[in-house]
């Protein structure tokens, strides 16, 4: 058996096209375009493809990225918050996220804590953590929403499956478990002191890797039948010294025993992007009254 993909490009390509005619017929009641401001601090090389992704198909469905901006490493956790509160007083911008890793003398919790809610297109403030919690609608972390909205596309239940997540997170693990759940799946979170991982893996209907390790799962510890969500992004360098992405799972062996899966690239990843989109004209119709 040979495996479902999961094609997250495809579906994100479909979405921003919805996206795009969206924002064009918002426009013709609303002069301003959506706004979305992407600070990235630093030189992060997992943030360098995540942020260029994020400004070719914010720009491509018509959000104004011009806010965005590349910080020094050497900046002030006061310069970090200076400039939030800036965006924050800004009516021209519907969509702040901030990009994680910060440099160590800022933290990160007292930035998120300082993006107002309602413009916390990462779902990573805590009134919005604490609306996930409650079940009520907000906006929600990207990477999470992208992978329900996966699963959602491809048709499967998750009621009364058992869900393995891999990872704890704040970014993709208790999130996307806390929606899992949501979906009424039984949940499990494993993490790094998680006893006999592979057990519980094999046990599980659907399993999200979310820890940032090549190949922690392969194919001997899915269940047959099972759906794996990769949300890994690793940058390697393969044996004839090439450098590529991959996933936290081992795709060639995994895909011969489950009923469907996400690639890396082209799996999870998209679909945050498109989420964060989605995410910013959700705020802009809200802040626009529409
Ligand atoms: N506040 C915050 N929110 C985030 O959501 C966040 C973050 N910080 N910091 C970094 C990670 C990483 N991340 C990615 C999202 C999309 C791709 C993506 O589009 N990947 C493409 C390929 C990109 C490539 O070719 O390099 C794919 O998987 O097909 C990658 C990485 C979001 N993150
Ligand atoms: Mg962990």
């Amino acid at each position: 058996m040979s495996a479902l993909l999961l094609d997250g490009k495809a579906l994100a390509a479909r979405i921003q096209a919805e996206l795009t005619h969206e924002v064009r017929s918002l426009q013709e009641r609303f002069p301003r375009p959506p706004g979305l401001a992407v600070l990235w601090v630093g030189d992060n090389p997992a943030s360098a493809a995540y942020v260029g992704n994020k400004n070719r198909s914010g720009a491509g469905v018509g959000i104004d990225i011009s806010k965005g901006q590349h910080l020094p490493a050497t900046l002030s956790e006061a310069e970090l918050l200076a400039i939030v509160d800036e965006l924050n007083a800004d009516a021209s911008v519907d969509g702040i996220l901030v990009q994680l890793p910060l440099p160590e003398q800022i933290d990160s919790n007292r930035i998120l804590d300082r993006i107002d809610p309602d413009k916390d297109v990462d779902g990573l403030h805590p009134t919005n953590l604490g609306r996930l919690v409650r079940g009520e609608p907000g906006l929600r972390s990207c990477t999470p929403a992208g992978v329900m909205r996966l699963l959602a596309e491809a048709g499967i239940d998750l009621a009364g499956k058992t869900a393995v997540v891999l990872g704890r997170s704040i970014l993709v693990g208790k999130p996307v478990a806390l929606m899992l759940l949501e979906k009424n799946a039984t949940v499990i979170m494993a993490h790094s002191r998680t006893r006999d991982l592979a057990a519980l893996t094999r046990s599980a209907d659907v399993v999200v890797a979310a820890v940032g390790k090549p190949g922690l799962v392969d194919g001997a510890m899915i269940k047959p039948g099972a759906v794996v969500i990769d949300v890994g992004i690793n940058r390697i360098t393969d044996a004839a010294g090439k450098s590529r992405l991959v996933g936290d799972v081992d795709f060639a062996s995994v895909r011969e025993v489950a009923s469907a899966i996400t690639p890396v690239p082209g799996g999870v990843g998209p679909m945050t992007v498109t989420m964060l989109l989605a995410n910013t004209v959700q705020s802009y119709r809200r802040r626009v009254g529409s």
